[in-house]
């Protein structure tokens, strides 16, 4: 299994140190445009490899994609990150380009490639990607849901006073400050609906911190988060990688799925070595396809600035 990253900022490179600390994948490829900077970053983190009990190779290189060639799987995070008080649609204008030439680039080295796409505004730059190269649309996947199903279960946790391990949730529609939909109502706790144990009022402020995760954790850091996304990425490359047919919410292109075409946008999926290979389409309420209709005019509206 060989995994190409671009960008070995701080995503692209938590990213290869988790796949590589997971140890299921034989090459990891850091690939970035700034001179050095992925030879740099892969050579620190295979000097992690006998103290973290790794095999993975991981090689750094500046730009050059012959290095990249019959990738399995391909992670998209080169762009720029948004700063304090920003939007992710406010990255559009500089990360399009960026998505749009790597994805070109990755699919003339590696035509069978497996695509995540993770730079921001992710569900728009899924979507350009998928417009850009036209492969199988099983084959581009949107990380988003991955992450903001994780922050849901911090929330949760937290909320509940119990470890994570006891909660379970998911995250679907727009990965956006106002376009998330946790999904309250099928969360649970060992089997018993959260709702058992929560209060509306509780439950709603749960709701909240996780759809400003990212906005929080940037105010925080003075730039967006990376080990978090980074370990999201790593399971969702994990379930290509072996096949394992787990479920996460990513951003698929619907074809009809949730009343919805030509968009792509958080719904679960099943992934596996085929990539994208089951869309799930859950009973939603009215309120919660009100909520996700809205959240698909917003992700559209970002489409339309393309
Ligand atoms: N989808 C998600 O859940 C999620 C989570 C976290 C971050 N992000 C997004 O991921 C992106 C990266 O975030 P970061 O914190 O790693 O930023 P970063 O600035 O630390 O790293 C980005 C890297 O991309 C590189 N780069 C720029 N243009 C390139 C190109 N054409 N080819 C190769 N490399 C190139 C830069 O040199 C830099 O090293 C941002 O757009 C951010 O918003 C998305
Ligand atoms: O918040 C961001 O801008 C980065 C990412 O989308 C996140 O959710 O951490």
């Amino acid at each position: 299994m060989k995994v190409t990253v671009v960008g070995a900022g701080a995503v692209g490179a938590s990213c290869a140190e988790y796949i590589a600390m997971k140890d299921f994948a034989s090459e990891v490829v850091l690939i970035d445009i700034k001179e050095g900077f992925a030879e740099g970053k892969a050579m620190d983190l295979m000097q992690t490899a006998s103290l973290m009990n790794f095999d993975t190779q991981i090689t750094g290189v500046t730009n050059d994609y012959s290095k990249t060639a019959n990738s399995d799987v391909a992670v998209i995070t080169s762009g720029i990150p948004r700063k304090p008080g920003m939007t992710r649609e406010e990255l559009i204008g500089i990360n399009a380009g960026i998505v749009k030439s790597v994805a070109t680039s990755l699919i003339e080295q590696s035509p069978n490639v497996i695509i995540i796409v993770v730079s921001n505004p992710m569900d728009t730059m899924a979507y350009l990607a998928h417009k850009s190269i036209g492969i199988a649309k099983n084959r581009i996947i949107g990380m988003g849901g991955a992450l903001d199903s994780a922050r849901f279960k911090f929330r949760l946790a937290e909320a509940l006073g119990c470890p994570q391990s006891d909660v379970d949730g998911m995250v679907i529609a727009g990965h956006s400050d106002t376009g998330m939909l946790p999904l309250t109502r099928l969360a649970v706790r060992n089997s018993v609906p959260v709702t058992a144990f929560l209060s509306e009022e509780r439950l709603s402020e749960v709701a909240e911190a996780t759809k400003v995760g990212g906005a929080t954790l940037t105010k925080l850091l003075g730039t967006s988060a990376w080990y978090a996304p980074g370990a999201a990425v790593s399971s969702m490359v994990q379930a290509i990688a072996c096949d394992t047919k787990k479920m996460f919410p990513c951003s698929a292109l619907l074809d009809g799925e949730y009343g919805l075409t030509d968009i792509s946008i958080g719904v679960p999926c099943i992934i596996g070595k085929n990539g994208i290979e089951k869309i799930v389409e859950l009973e939603l309420t009215d309120a919660e396809k009100a909520k996700f209709k809205e959240s698909a005019a917003g992700v559209r509206a970002v489409n339309e600035l393309l």
